[in-house]
């Protein structure tokens, strides 16, 4: 990368001292956003990814270690300058955290004035912040009135009014259907490319880490167990829990009965971009004079970016199967045994 991250976090730790123990949510946790970047965390229910993202805009503080935005350490942040970080720095929640007994201007307006804005100002903001999400319609509306997605379309309208560089997503979308998920992920990428909006979001849904993630950090036990962009974590995972945790090995798994009647070499081919068809495998194959059943297979879109997932039964002499694995990984594909 050739220019300095928006977002430093340096061996960051966060325990939480109780009566009878101390909880190490966050253990010596390290990485870089960029700006730009749509980062996702992404790890199941207690991982620590609500402490860490937390810490990025001084809800939480790390026990040990540094946090900078913008090459400045945000511990030291106090009064105004905490206030101005945290208007740069919007946030969003599962939940919505929208004020019941104030209409959607309402709960847009507070924060401007927040900030110190009044007036025609604060009118004209509402109304340009309205149109950007879709909700002109809806400024009188109490939140009761509006949707799941309706609200959280209010959040990131008031996460964004002062002109946020960075925003902070905890899950989100974890209680909206699929389809307001993907209206909300939609809306996420728009202000991402039209603001240079730098999102950091934290989810256990893998769908949502494919949808709109251009780099993801895997998280269990406090721990950032992989960090990688997220085409190359999807088709290449280092890391076993990865695997496991991303479904790699549900997602092309075959039936047992299947599985019993293979006679050859069982192999799991991962294609990148431009091999993410399948002559690669017929010229290669048909060179090694080696023969093969495809038992499972599907292309995947990330971006502009695809990656094709088969499973494939190779029979043939082993020394030919040798030389058509030795071929399709000069092609770029990923070839594991899984037989
Ligand atoms: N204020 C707190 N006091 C004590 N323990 C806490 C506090 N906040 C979080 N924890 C503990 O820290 C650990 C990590 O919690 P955290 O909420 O960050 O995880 P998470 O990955 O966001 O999970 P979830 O999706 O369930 O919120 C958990 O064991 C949790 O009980």
């Amino acid at each position: 990368m050739d220019h300095n991250p928006l977002i430093q976090v340096k061996n960051v730790s966060v325990s939480f001292e109780s009566k009878h123990q101390t909880i190490d949510a966050v253990k010596n946790v390290s990485f870089d956003v960029y700006e730009g970047d749509i980062f996702g965390i992404i790890g199941s229910s207690g991982a620590g990814k609500s402490t860490l993202v937390r810490t990025l805009n001084c809800l939480a503080y790390p026990t040990a270690g540094q946090i900078l935005v913008n090459g400045t350490d945000i511990r030291h942040l106090s009064g105004r300058d905490l206030q101005a970080f945290r208007f740069q720095v919007g946030m969003i929640f599962q939940n919505f955290n929208l004020a019941s007994s104030k209409t959607v201007y309402e709960n847009i307006a507070f924060v401007l004035k927040a900030a110190g804005k009044r007036g025609q100002v604060v009118k004209d903001k509402v109304a340009e912040l309205l149109a950007l999400v879709g909700l002109s319609d809806k400024a009188n509306a109490y939140p009761a009135e509006l949707s799941g997605g309706q609200k959280q379309r209010v959040g990131i309208a008031r996460a964004l009014a002062n002109d946020a560089k960075i925003l902070l997503c905890d899950e989100a979308t974890s209680a909206l259907d699929p389809q307001t998920t993907a209206s909300i992920l939609e809306l996420l990428k728009q202000l991402n490319q039209k603001f240079k909006l730098t999102i950091v979001l934290i989810t256990h849904e893998i769908d949502v880490v494919k949808k709109i993630c251009n780099r993801v950090a895997v998280m269990s036990k406090g721990e950032i167990v992989e960090l990688n962009h997220t085409f190359a974590m999807f088709a290449s995972p280092q890391k076993q829990f990865t695997q496991a945790f991303l479904n790699i090995d549900e997602s092309t798994a075959l039936p047992a009965n299947v599985k019993k009647s293979v006679k050859g070499k069982l192999v799991r081919l991962r294609y990148i971009n431009e091999n993410a068809t399948q002559p690669v495998l017929h010229e290669s194959a048909m060179q090694a004079n080696v023969t093969f059943n495809i038992l499972h297979g599907f292309i995947e879109y990330f971006n502009d970016q695809a990656l094709g997932n088969l499973v494939v039964e190779l029979i043939g002499e082993n020394e030919n199967i040798i030389m058509l694995i030795a071929s399709l990984r000069k092609h770029d594909v990923i070839v594991e045994d899984i037989s």
